[in-house]
């Protein structure tokens, strides 16, 4: 069953072996790298994790074959304690190497669907509210992200030169107002479907381009029912995100425009793109939050309430 998989590991561990045999069986060499050692660690760890992610890895799962990409980063440590515990010491490359289980290929085949629209249409203000009344599981990506940057940020002094690389980046992008690449924003909407128990999920906030789209679709391998366009002129948008005061980084005049310049750019063309699949449902969100709300019930009409699930806000 695991013969492709079992050739990688080898691989892998081979790998591991060269490194580790080149730097401990030279005491001369050794007593030179030991004050660099958990420097080397992290390096190390971060090659290795590039070389298993940028591979795409066979299983069996229900005895269908499937590949698999970003099969370490599907099955990493997501928790708070097991990402302290990874930061601290156990995030070795033996550790990565045992990160590799098959639950990547777990099947998720929700009943999902998508709300868009520009950046302060009101998708936050909505998805709670769809969750209350229709049982929905809310992931929202610009949440996702900045729990990612929050999260990362609070192992302090135990920030491995990858995770400092890879928050910082998220924070410029957020700052810049610009796309977080795909293969990030992906991994962590599909480690939240994995570890929910839902099978309902309603994606606020994505996907901003047709990239985003296409590796949602190739990865995940699902795609929306329907997609919830929030449509507002560009003036109301400036308007309530400069109201919004919640302290982002990214409520300011300068970033707005850069925003809305990337949502027009970027993000409109993917609404298009599901408009010509006969998927949006477009809702004016120019109207009050419990106008709107109407709207958005009636679009939602066909599915009943279900108790228990809930919201990334
Ligand atoms: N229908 C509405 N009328 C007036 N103000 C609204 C309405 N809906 C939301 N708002 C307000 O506008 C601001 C932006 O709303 P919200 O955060 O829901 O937008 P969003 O689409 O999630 O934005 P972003 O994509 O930037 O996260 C908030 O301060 C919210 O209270
Ligand atoms: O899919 C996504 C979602 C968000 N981002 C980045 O986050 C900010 C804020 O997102 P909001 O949905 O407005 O909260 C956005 O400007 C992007 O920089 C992303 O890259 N991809």
């Amino acid at each position: 069953m695991w013969d492709q998989f079992d050739i990688q590991i080898r691989e892998i561990c081979s790998i591991e072996y060269l490194f580790t045999s080149s730097i401990s069986f030279s005491p001369i060499r050794w007593s030179l790298v030991s004050p660099y050692r958990k420097l080397i660690d992290h390096m190390y760890t971060w090659m290795l994790l590039h070389i298993l992610e940028s591979r795409t890895w066979t299983c069996k799962n229900n005895g269908r074959t499937q590949t698999v990409q970003h099969l370490v980063s599907a099955d990493a440590p997501t928790t708070r304690s097991e990402k302290a515990k990874r930061n601290k010491s156990t995030f070795t490359p033996s550790y990565a190497a045992n990160c590799l289980f098959p639950k990547a290929c777990a099947q998720i085949s929700p009943n999902f669907k998508k709300v868009s629209g520009g950046p302060g249409s009101g998708k936050g203000t909505q998805c709670p509210k769809i969750v209350e009344h229709f049982g929905f599981t809310h992931l929202c990506a610009g949440d996702l992200l900045q729990a990612e940057i929050e999260s990362e940020s609070e192992n302090g002094l135990a920030l491995s030169i990858f995770n400092f690389y890879h928050i910082t980046m998220i924070q410029n992008f957020k700052k810049e107002g610009k796309i977080v690449p795909s293969e990030i924003t992906v991994k962590l909407l599909q480690q939240a479907m994995q570890q929910s128990d839902s099978k309902r999920f309603i994606i606020d906030g994505f996907p901003r381009n047709e990239e985003n789209r296409a590796a949602f679709e190739n990865i995940v391998k699902i795609k929306p029912e329907f997609v919830l366009f929030f449509d507002c002129p560009e003036e109301e948008l400036t308007k309530r995100i400069l109201n919004r005061n919640q302290g982002r980084v990214d409520d300011n005049i300068e970033t707005i425009g850069k925003r809305l310049k990337v949502y027009f750019e970027s993000t409109l063309p993917v609404i298009n793109y599901y408009n010509s699949k006969g998927k949006v449902q477009k809702i004016d969100a120019q109207r009050s939050v419990d106008e709107v709300f109407e709207d958005v019930k009636s679009v939602f009409a066909k599915f009943k309430p279900v108790a228990g699930v809930g919201s990334t806000k």
